[in-house]
């Protein structure tokens, strides 16, 4: 296929739900939260949540879901079942390895900008010691200083791109990999390009993506003007 987009220079990737299978967990550890106060996790509060930082999360959850605890206690709290859903190996999503490794090879700067905690970012990490050695840097939104409002807002990437060795000129250079709305409309917001793989409790009408695909696997990088697969 031809290029049919503005040209790349440089990639940033979300984490959670786009390299890695977290979602399912997230769910897990954030239904067991609410249903010991007695409530549930219900679509609407994820499509919220996802992509936020701890303390975005922990806001949006307590609001749809009703939880009658302070966001200090909801972070405290979920830190353990964190702990325990994020223990065990975890699966890369369907394209990623191939996607990252071929951008690597091609030596397109890549980097992560992730709204994790450094603490959660350990656990889930942890069996892919390489794979994350891949990038130039990791932004982990929730304790980075520099990040002072998460997704939705633009400044986890801005402050990604501008962490590269040589960064770029001009936003719409930076290509993002996205999941989640909010990650899509901070992308957007940003002035990059954004490719939205969304999960399939999305709802794709709250974003305006570049691209919408349905997995990393179908990604084609010379749309981009990216080296294309050997
Ligand atoms: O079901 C959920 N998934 C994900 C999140 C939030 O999204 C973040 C991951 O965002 P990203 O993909 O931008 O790294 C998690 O750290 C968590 O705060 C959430 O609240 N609820
Ligand atoms: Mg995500």
């Amino acid at each position: 296929m031809a290029q049919q987009f503005h040209p790349i220079t440089h990639v940033v990737f979300d984490m959670d739900g786009l390299l890695l299978n977290t979602e399912p967990r997230y769910e897990k550890a954030i239904g067991q939260m609410c249903r010991k106060y007695g409530s549930e996790y219900t679509l609407e509060a994820k499509r919220e949540a996802m992509g936020r930082t701890a303390v975005g999360s922990a806001e949006a959850v307590i609001n749809k879901c009703n939880l009658p605890i302070t966001v200090d206690q909801f972070i405290d709290e979920i830190e353990a079942m964190y702990a325990a859903v994020f223990e065990e190996y975890i699966e890369f999503l369907p394209g990623a390895e191939k996607l990252v490794d071929h951008l690597k090879q091609s030596n397109i700067p890549i980097a992560i900008a992730t709204s994790s905690k450094n603490s959660t970012f350990k656990l889930k990490s942890k069996h892919h010691g390489k794979f994350f050695e891949l990038f130039h840097h990791i932004v982990r939104g929730s304790d980075d200083p520099d990040v002072k409002n998460g997704k939705p807002a633009p400044d986890i990437f801005l402050i990604a791109a501008n962490r590269f060795e040589s960064p770029p000129k001009d936003m719409k250079s930076v290509l993002v990999f996205e999941d989640s709305a909010n990650g899509v409309k901070a992308g957007i917001a940003a002035g990059m390009q954004v490719v939205w793989i969304p999960a399939e409790c999305t709802d794709t009408s709250t974003a305006n993506a570049t691209l919408i695909l349905p997995s990393l696997e179908k990604f084609d990088p010379t749309l981009f003007s990216l080296p294309p697969y050997q």
